[in-house]
């Protein structure tokens, strides 16, 4: 079996709780951060405040970036045994973008007003400067 796809489970995980081994799971991979304590941007304090842990909640919170979770791939070492996995929390820092529907309240009075207030003052001042 390859070392991507090694099953862990927390009983093993919470064994690397600390800087001699600090491990911790994210979205239901497990990453072995050990050699990257030095190196996080956010500080060695916070991964160490997760080892051995389940590390998804925060990890999403702070809104890393595209380039943090492409280094993540370097650290994982492995997945969560299926019985022990949960859904997966959704990425802060992509946003989604809703068009309103055609239903949907108030939307296309208020796409109109602003426009059409606008042109009235428009037409108000240039009569008022430009005619008189
Ligand atoms: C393999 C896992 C992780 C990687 C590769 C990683 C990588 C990074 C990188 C590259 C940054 C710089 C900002 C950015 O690009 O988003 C960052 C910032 C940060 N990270 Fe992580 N991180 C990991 C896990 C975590 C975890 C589990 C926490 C727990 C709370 C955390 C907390 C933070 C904080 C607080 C910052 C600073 C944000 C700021 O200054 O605005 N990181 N991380």
């Amino acid at each position: 079996m390859s070392k991507e796809c090694k099953e862990l489970s927390f009983e093993e995980i919470k064994q690397h709780n600390d800087r001699q081994s600090t491990w911790f799971v994210i979205n239901n991979d497990v990453y072995d951060v050990t050699t990257f304590l030095n190196e996080h941007p956010g500080g060695e304090e916070v991964l160490l405040e997760h080892a051995g842990k389940n590390a998804t909640e925060a990890f999403e919170d702070v809104g890393h970036s595209t380039d943090a979770r492409e280094r993540m791939a370097e650290f994982k070492i492995g997945t969560l045994v299926a019985a022990e996995r949960t859904a997966d929390i959704p990425k802060k820092n992509t946003t989604e973008w809703s068009v309103p529907g055609p239903d949907a309240p108030e939307s296309s009075l208020k796409s109109w007003i602003i426009p059409v207030a606008l042109g009235l003052v428009a037409t108000v001042a240039y009569r008022l400067f430009f005619m008189s």
